[in-house]
């Protein structure tokens, strides 16, 4: 069945504990978490801190997506807080294969990111090292913009990829994603989906995770 991984940056800050709660009751199967740093993309969002609080309150892992540069040097402090997920953006990692190896250092399980513009290709060489792909259909760095049709064949090519390599790793689709162009992503081969505004805004947030599982 399709995971569904609510995106917090949508949600209110001010009740964090119990808009987690309410997505956790709504059937979610990770809280996603966009770690922004101003530099690698324009927005600032939260740190190691606000993981370390969130994870006394919820048993769901804790999927940590890192728009920031230069990675290795945050690593610890977030797999120390509690992520079971810490995903790094490809264009982020002039060494890739020894940040990888560093996430996995920690017993967390690693992914890779890619952004829309960024070829399929330049990530084939470590999908067998990753537990995860991320391919955002959106530029990273805000909630509630519009999905990018055209990422939805590097779907498709990485899990053909998967497929003829016999690997494991989940794929997931972040922004923009709403009943209606989840459909796409699943249809392509994602597993996981995350929605931020797609469920936060919404009043009923299982019926909101419903749509966009179906
Ligand atoms: O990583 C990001 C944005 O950079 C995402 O996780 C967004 O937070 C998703 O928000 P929606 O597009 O679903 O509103
Ligand atoms: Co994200």
């Amino acid at each position: 069945m399709t995971k569904v991984a609510p995106s917090i940056l949508a949600s209110d800050f001010a009740k964090l504990g119990e808009e987690i709660k309410d997505v956790e009751n709504g059937g979610a199967d990770y809280i996603h978490i966009d770690v922004m740093d101003g530099h690698f993309v324009p927005n600032i969002t939260i740190g190691p801190l606000i993981v370390d609080s969130i994870r006394p309150i919820t048993d769901l892992p804790l999927d940590v997506h890192l728009m920031i540069e230069n990675p290795d040097q945050y690593i610890e402090a977030f797999a120390k807080a509690g992520s079971d997920i810490i995903t790094v953006h490809q264009e982020a990692c002039p060494h890739l294969h020894r940040t990888i190896q560093l996430i996995k250092s920690y017993g967390v399980k690693a992914g890779v990111v890619i952004n829309p513009a960024t070829p399929a290709e330049l990530i084939r060489p470590i999908l067998k090292d990753v537990d995860l792909v991320l391919l955002m259909t959106v530029n990273p760095g805000f909630g509630g913009q519009s999905f990018i049709h055209s990422v939805v064949p590097k779907i498709s090519q990485i899990d053909k990829w998967r497929k003829e390599e016999g690997l494991t790793f989940e794929i997931e689709v972040d922004g923009g994603v709403k009943a209606q162009t989840a459909r796409l992503c699943t249809e392509a081969g994602a597993d996981v989906l995350v929605a931020g505004s797609a469920i936060f805004n919404q009043e009923d947030r299982k019926e909101a995770i419903d749509a966009i599982r179906q």
